[in-house]
C-alpha cells in the first residue's frame, strides 16, 4: 500500500470491473457495513460502496481472485448491542447455522496491514456547521465557548480567560462525535485536522510519539485550528495495563502526547478535541487540567433527536407522499445518526434498485431492518421443522406482547431469517425513558415467550432462545440491584453502573451471601414471569396456533395483519394487502409510570 495515498471513491461498478481484470490488490470491509476500502495493484487507494454489505460467499469469491480481504468487527456493534435487550424481543438466533457459516469463512486469517495514513489536514473549514447537527443541544451549547474563542483568540487572550485546551466528547459509537467537532471547525472557519488514535498504534518504538510531535507541529502552522483524535483511547489507555505489563511504545506515545498539550503556549490558539466511548479506560492523566479538562456527553438521540437527523439526510432525497419521517423516528428507538444516515442510505439504494423515482415508506422500514438485522436472507433455506420452530417461537413473543397489559404490542412479527436471527417480533415501542415494576415483568414475560411456546408446541426446547434469556436475566438482575424492585431487597442500589456506553458493567457493593440471595431472586423471578406467560399461552393456545400458521404461509406480519389473525378474522390476499395498507391504528397501551432513567 501506500502512503495517504487519496482515498477516491469509486462507483461499484467500476470495482467490479477492477476486481474482474485483476486490478485490486487489497479490500477492508466492516462487517454489516456498505463500506469496501482497498488499494488497487497500482498502489492507489479507493472507496466504494456496495447495496448490501458484501457477504461471506461475496468476499470468498474476492479472495479467490487473489484479493486480500480484511473484516474488521461491526461499527454499529455497541450501538445494537444495547438495542437489543431494549428494542427486539424475540430473536430466534440459529446459533448452529451462524457459527458453522463463520468457521467457514475465516476472512481474517488473511488480515494484512492496510497502511494508515496519518493526520488528515482540512486547510478550509469544513463546510458542516451546527444546523447540520440535530439534537445535541447542550452539547452544542457548551462548545459555543470554543467557537468564540476560534473565532477571535486574541480578544480572549487580552482578557486572561483561560479556555479548555482539550474537549473530550464521550458516547457511544455513531451519535455524530466527529460530526460534531468538525461542525465546530466549520462553525468557528478554522482548519479541521483530524487522526485517530489508532494511526499512532505502531509495532516500532518511537514511531507512535514521532507522529504525535508531527501533528502538532501540523497543528501549530495552522492555528487557530481544530486538532480532533479520534478513539484517543487507543492511545490513552492506562498505563501500564497493556496485556503483559508495560508496552514501551504506546507509553511512549502517551506521554509525547501529554507533553504536546502542556507544551502550547498560553497565546496558541489550538483546541484539541478527542472522541471515545471507553472514558474508563483512559489514563488520568489525561483527563488533568490544562489537558482533556472539559467532557462533554453525547447520548443516543431520543425520538425528537431521531426526526432532526432524518430530516437533515433526507435533504435532497426524493421522498414519496407516504412517507412520515416522524413515525420513522418513532420505530427506530435506539439507533443513533450514523443508523439513521445508512438507513436513508440503503433506502435510496432500494428505490434505486427497482427503477423508481420516490422512496416510499416501504423502502425507509425496510431499511430500517436492514440497518438493525442485516439483509434479510432470502436465499437460506429452513428445513420445514426449523421454520415451523420459528413461526411458534415468535409467535408466542408476539402473543406475550399482544396480551400482556403492560406490554408494548405488536409492531411486526417476521419468520424471514435476517442477520443472525432466523426471525423476530418487534414490539410497538416508542419510548424507553418510563419504565414500570409491572412493564418490567411484563417485557420479561415476553422475552420468555419464544421458549415457552417451543416447549408447549413441541415438548422440547431449542437453541434459539439464548439472547432472550440474556435480556430477561439482565432486566431482572437490575430490578433487583439497581431498581430496587423487588420487595425483598428494597430500594437499595447493590451495584453501582460504571458509565461505560458498553452496556456498562457493575460495582459490587454486596456480600458474598447477598450475591447468593440475589442470583437466588434472579432465579425465581425468571421462573415465575416463565410460568405465567407459558399458562398465558396455554389458554390462548388456539390464537398460538392460528398466529403461527399463519406466519408459516406468509412469513410476515404487520401490526394489522396481526390484529386481525388474533381476532380470527380473514386477511386479505398478500398482493393488495402490501399495496394499500392502512396506517398502522395504534392499540392505546397502558401509559408506564414514572421515571426511572438509565432503562
Ligand atoms: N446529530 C447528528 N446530526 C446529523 N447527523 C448525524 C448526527 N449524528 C451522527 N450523524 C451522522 O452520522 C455519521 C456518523 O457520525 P460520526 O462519525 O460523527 O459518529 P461518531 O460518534 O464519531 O462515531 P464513531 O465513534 O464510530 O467514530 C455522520 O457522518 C453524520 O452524518
Ligand atoms: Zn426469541
Amino acid at each position: 500500500g501506500t502512503v495517504g495515498a487519496p482515498s477516491g471513491t469509486v462507483n461499484y461498478t467500476t470495482f467490479l470491473e477492477d476486481l474482474k481484470a485483476g486490478r485490486v490488490k487489497e479490500v477492508v470491509v466492516r462487517a454489516g457495513d456498505t463500506r469496501i476500502q482497498g488499494v488497487l495493484e497500482d498502489g492507489s487507494a479507493f472507496t466504494t460502496y456496495a447495496a448490501s454489505p458484501p457477504d461471506n460467499a461475496t468476499l470468498e469469491g474476492w479472495m479467490a481472485r487473489g484479493v486480500s480481504v480484511r473484516v474488521e468487527p461491526p461499527q454499529g456493534q455497541n450501538a445494537l448491542g444495547f438495542l437489543w435487550p431494549l428494542l427486539l424481543v424475540g430473536l430466534l438466533i440459529g446459533a448452529l447455522y451462524y457459527f458453522s457459516r463463520n468457521g467457514r469463512a475465516g476472512p481474517s486469517d488473511s488480515a494484512f496491514s492496510f497502511t494508515k495514513s496519518r493526520a488528515r489536514v482540512l486547510t478550509e473549514a469544513p463546510k458542516v456547521t451546527f444546523k447540520d447537527v440535530a439534537g445535541a443541544e447542550e452539547a452544542k451549547e457548551e462548545l459555543k465557548e470554543i467557537v468564540e474563542f476560534l473565532k477571535n483568540p486574541s480578544r480572549f487572550h487580552e482578557m486572561g480567560a483561560r479556555i479548555p485546551k482539550g474537549v473530550l466528547l464521550v458516547g457511544p459509537p455513531g451519535v455524530g462525535k466527529t460530526h460534531l467537532a468538525r461542525a465546530v471547525a466549520g462553525e468557528a472557519r478554522v482548519p479541521f485536522i483530524t487522526a485517530s488514535g489508532s494511526d499512532f498504534v505502531e509495532m516500532f518504538v518511537g514511531v507512535g510519539a514521532a507522529r504525535v510531535r508531527d501533528l502538532f507541529e501540523t497543528a501549530k502552522r495552522h492555528a487557530p485550528c481544530i486538532v480532533f483524535i479520534d478513539e484517543i483511547d487507543a492511545v490513552g489507555r492506562k498505563r501500564g495495563s497493556g496485556v503483559g505489563g508495560g508496552n514501551d511504545e504506546r507509553e511512549q506515545t502517551l506521554n509525547q502526547l501529554l507533553v504536546e498539550m502542556d507544551g502550547f503556549e498560553k497565546d496558541t490558539a489550538i483546541v484539541v478535541m478527542a472522541a471515545t466511548n471507553r472514558p474508563d479506560i483512559l489514563d488520568p492523566a489525561l483527563l488533568r487540567p490544562g489537558r482533556f479538562d472539559r467532557q462533554i456527553a453525547i447520548d443516543a438521540p431520543d425520538v425528537k433527536g431521531r426526526e432532526q437527523i432524518l430530516r437533515i439526510h433526507a435533504r435532497g432525497k426524493p421522498l414519496a407522499e407516504d412517507v412520515d419521517l416522524a413515525l420513522l423516528a418513532k420505530r427506530t428507538p435506539g439507533f443513533v445518526g450514523a443508523d439513521l444516515e445508512n438507513l436513508l442510505n440503503e433506502a435510496a439504494l432500494l428505490a434505486a434498485r427497482e427503477g423508481r423515482r420516490k422512496i416510499t415508506m416501504k423502502d425507509l422500514e425496510e431499511a430500517a431492518d436492514r440497518v438493525m438485522m442485516g439483509p434479510a436472507k432470502k436465499s437460506l433455506v429452513l428445513s420445514p421443522r426449523d421454520r415451523r420452530i420459528t413461526a411458534y417461537h415468535e409467535a408466542g413473543h408476539a402473543l406475550a406482547a399482544h396480551f400482556l397489559e403492560h406490554a408494548d404490542g405488536v409492531h411486526k412479527v417476521t419468520i424471514v431469517p435476517r442477520g443472525r436471527a432466523l426471525g423476530f417480533m418487534m414490539p410497538r415501542r416508542e419510548d424507553m425513558l418510563h419504565w414500570s415494576r409491572k412493564r418490567l415483568l411484563d417485557q420479561i414475560a415476553v422475552a420468555l415467550a419464544g421458549r415457552a411456546a417451543e416447549e408447549i408446541v413441541f415438548d422440547d426446547v431449542t437453541t434459539g432462545a439464548e439472547n432472550d434469556f440474556r435480556q430477561a436475566t439482565e432486566l431482572a438482575r437490575r430490578m433487583i440491584t439497581e431498581w430496587g424492585m423487588h420487595p425483598e431487597f428494597g430500594p437499595v442500589a447493590y451495584a453501582v453502573r460504571e458509565d461505560t456506553y458498553l452496556g456498562g458493567y457493575d460495582v459490587r457493593q454486596y456480600s458474598e451471601e447477598t450475591a447468593k440471595r440475589i442470583d437466588e431472586a434472579v432465579r425465581r423471578l425468571i421462573e415465575e414471569q416463565y410460568q405465567r406467560v407459558k399458562a398465558l399461552l396455554l389458554e390462548k393456545r388456539e390464537v398460538l396456533e392460528r398466529v403461527a400458521e399463519t406466519l408459516l404461509e406468509r412469513e410476515t406480519l404487520t401490526a394489522e395483519e396481526f390484529q386481525r389473525v388474533v381476532e380470527g378474522l380473514p386477511l386479505e390476499a398478500p398482493e393488495e394487502a402490501r399495496e394499500e395498507r392502512e396506517p398502522p391504528r395504534v392499540v392505546p397501551k397502558v401509559k408506564p409510570g414514572g421515571a426511572l432513567g438509565g432503562a
